[in-house]
């Protein structure tokens, strides 16, 4: 990429004046969380009741255990893998190798747990550490994005990410310079986003889960669906981890602030807030209801992963049977889109699938709280935002052929309405 270019790039995020107000709100409104789930309103739309102390926030052992954590999650990442696969094409024609052994890490961490477990390793006292733990990892995120910061300086111009080289540092630092930034061949985007946070988030949904059952004699029924569907989540996404090597993330976003803290701090802290509001704020949900949630769970996951295994079938072998007679549209670059199936029924049927599944899993915490339904109105707003940049960029792709497919197939997420 050339200076010229790199200056050019579309600034996203608002700009240099959106990412310095997203550097102080994105670890604001996660702190936020931590503290409403805990409070006893537990009130999303108000100020916190107080504010902690830096003796609340800071403790030598959070950080620690955060580091035993992404040391062990590195040390499962570099055990024999099942299958190396490649990475799409780079700007200098090379591709990169990926261990496939996500899953494997999440079962081999499952087994350390349960042994820990057996033996006395109190897991139920991880809810008390949430406050400093989070503090400790947004601190890393910071050290961490400034170091690959720093990397990317001396970095060859075909490493760099299309978006996070306009000259502005700050900008840069939330975005990411470097595309897929590597020691060796340790790849730190592609271990980040699906190992600490993704497997951090379901201990820690685990460890709500077991202290709820300490206090309460036994885990609630809504509890006990939170963890199932969020495990099933994350077990889905380790199992297909090859898939994740076409996403956004990994082929076009530099790896700064936003993918570091996102991956690390976001994921594990706030992805788990309807356990952490369970724990607190404990709610009756009768069989039939509960039947009637884990149907709509399964609804979303029919579609987000018919969705996902469609395209990802078409794009490594569009002559496979299941979905060879699907209709499509050839394009200028040799590749096709789909036009019938689920991508004929609305541009990103993943994220409507996606859509349903984080509605079913703030449905068991009842409807006296909006607390709960955070995710819900986040994920919205971050795959509305994410849809219009992927439309920009498939636009630039596949010109005529893309407007033809938008003509074809009207709606973005959710048929008849958006
Ligand atoms: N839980 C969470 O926090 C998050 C979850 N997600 C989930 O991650 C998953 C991946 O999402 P994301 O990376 O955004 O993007 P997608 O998996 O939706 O991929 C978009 C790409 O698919 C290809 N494509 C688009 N339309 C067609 C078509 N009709 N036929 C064939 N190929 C097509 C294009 O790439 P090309 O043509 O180059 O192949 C396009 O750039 C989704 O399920 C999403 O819901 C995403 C963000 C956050
Ligand atoms: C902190 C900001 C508000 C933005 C941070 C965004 C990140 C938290 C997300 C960006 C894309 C993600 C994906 C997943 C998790 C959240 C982040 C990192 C994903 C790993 C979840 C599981 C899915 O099955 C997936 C398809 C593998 C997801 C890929 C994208």
């Amino acid at each position: 990429m050339t200076s010229r270019e790199a200056s050019q790039a579309p600034r996203e995020f608002g700009g240099p004046l959106g990412v310095a107000a997203l550097l102080i709100l994105l670890p604001a409104t996660m702190f936020h969380l931590l503290l409403a789930a805990r409070s006893g309103p537990a009130r999303l739309l108000a100020l916190p009741a107080y504010l902690p102390g830096l003796e609340e926030l800071w403790s030598p052992w959070a950080l620690l255990l955060l580091f035993i954590w992404l040391g062990l999650q590195v040390a499962l990442y570099l055990l024999p893998a099942r299958k190396v696969a490649e990475g799409l094409e780079l700007k200098d024609k090379s591709r990169l190798r990926y261990p496939i052994n996500g899953f494997q890490a999440l079962v081999l961490t499952a087994l350390l747990m349960g042994l820990g477990v057996s033996v006395g390793l109190p897991l139920g006292a991880l809810p008390g550490m949430l406050l400093p733990l989070a503090f400790a990892t947004t601190l890393t995120s910071f050290i961490f994005s400034l170091l690959l910061y720093a990397k990317a300086l001396v970095a060859p111009a075909s490493a760099l990410a299309p978006g996070g080289n306009s000259g502005n540092s700050m900008y840069d630092f939330f975005l990411g310079r470097e595309l897929n930034p590597r020691l060796g061949s340790f790849d730190f985007k592609y271990f980040c986003e699906l190992r600490p946070g993704l497997i951090g988030w379901v201990c820690i949904n685990l460890a709500l889960l077991m202290q709820e059952a300490e206090l309460r004699g036994s885990p609630s029924l809504a509890m006990w669906l939170v963890n199932g569907f969020q495990l099933l989540y994350v077990g889905d996404a380790l199992w297909y981890e090859e898939s994740v090597l076409t996403t956004m993330d990994i082929i076009h976003d530099g790896f700064g602030f936003m993918l570091v803290f996102g991956d690390l701090a976001w994921v594990p802290f706030t992805y788990s807030l309807q356990a952490q509001f369970l724990l607190y704020h404990p709610q009756p949900l009768g069989l039939p209801m509960a039947l009637l949630i884990c149907l709509l769970k399964a609804i979303g996951y029919y579609i987000f992963r018919g969705a996902n295994s469609q395209k990802n079938t078409f794009r490594k072998n569009p002559s496979d049977p299941s979905v060879a007679g699907l209709e499509t549209i050839p394009t200028a670059t040799g590749r096709q889109l789909l036009v019938s199936g689920w991508w004929g029924m609305v541009r990103h049927p993943n994220y409507l699938g996606d859509l349903i599944m984080a509605l079913a899993w703030s449905l068991p915490c009842g409807l006296s709280h909006l607390l709960p339904y955070f995710y819900v109105l986040y994920f919205t707003a971050l795959l509305v935002h994410r849809e219009a940049r992927d439309e920009q960029q498939c636009l630039q792709k596949y010109g005529r052929a893309w407007q033809e497919y938008c003509k074809r197939v009207p709606y973005r997420i959710i048929p008849y309405v958006y």
